[in-house]
């Protein structure tokens, strides 16, 4: 029987085969990462203006700079040496090894190359509530949650290589102002398979019964959750209908931004 009819078969009582589990986070993914968000959709029509941008790029470094945080959190439940190696990783690609290296700093050169300086970003002056809400809860869910959950939460990665790759190409296409910033994409597209294909490879071992394994999907149906919640408040605050919380970013009332927004 196909592994997708299988599925299809199963109900919440049943412990999956890894196969099935695997088949049942894709699914999740398919459905409900935010490569479907309306955003990202019209990022990638071209459709968004450099304030936009800018916004977007603003708001994620929110996000960017809790992941080492997150992953932090999550390391201290290990009592396993062997996981820790393995896991600490990635708050090395985030923070880099020293001062001006790592993903959080690439993130600051593309918010850059959107044309906002690195003092408004790095002061987190003018982030949207929803986002920060939605970041916050991700730290939540990994702070209080089980080492299997906390590892279920970032399986999303198993979604972003081909997100990030497409993203890539669309803004090299319509935004070439980008192309300077784009490193921080260039190194995820290594780094988020290696960590998701370990990601996937604990749950798989480690969800023992069918209740754990309804957990690790719920994690990662959670995640996406969050994920599209930081969207959400980007889009209503500058898409539609455009209405910007008091105290957050105004495109163009940046000193560098405002020469540059279309
Ligand atoms: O640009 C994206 O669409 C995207 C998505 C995700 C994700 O799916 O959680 C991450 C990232 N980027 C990312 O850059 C990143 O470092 C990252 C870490 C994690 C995580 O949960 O640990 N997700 C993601």
């Amino acid at each position: 029987m196909a592994t997708e009819l299988a599925v299809a078969l199963t109900t919440e009582d049943d412990l999956l085969s890894r196969q099935e589990l695997r088949a049942r986070l894709l699914a999740v993914g398919e459905a409900r990462y935010h490569h479907r968000h309306p955003f990202h959709v019209r990022m990638h029509q071209g459709e968004l203006t450099r304030g936009q941008l800018q916004a977007w790029a603003l708001n994620r470094y929110y996000y960017q700079s809790r992941i080492p945080i997150k992953d932090a959190l999550l390391l201290a439940k290990s009592d396993d040496p062997a996981f820790r190696r393995t896991w600490r990783k990635r708050i090395l690609d985030h923070d880099g090894d020293q001062d001006g290296y790592g993903g959080v700093e690439k993130w600051i050169q593309l918010a850059e190359a959107t044309g906002l300086d690195r003092s408004s970003v790095i002061s987190y002056r003018g982030i949207l509530p929803g986002v920060i809400f939605a970041v916050d809860a991700y730290l939540a869910l990994v702070r209080d949650s089980s080492l299997l959950v906390a590892v279920a939460s970032s399986l999303t990665e198993l979604f972003s290589r081909d997100l990030i790759s497409l993203r890539m190409d669309k803004m090299r296409l319509h935004y070439p102002y980008l192309i300077p910033g784009l490193a921080y994409f260039e190194g995820r597209l290594t780094q988020a398979p290696e960590d998701a294909a370990f990601a996937l490879d604990y749950v798989s071992t480690h969800a023992r019964t069918a209740a754990e394994q309804q957990q690790v999907i719920r994690a990662l149906e959670r995640k996406c959750e969050i994920l599209w919640a930081q969207l959400d408040a980007i889009d209503y605050a500058y898409v539609e209908p455009g209405y910007i919380p008091p105290g957050c970013f105004v495109p163009g009332e940046s000193s560098s931004a405002a020469s540059k927004t279309r």
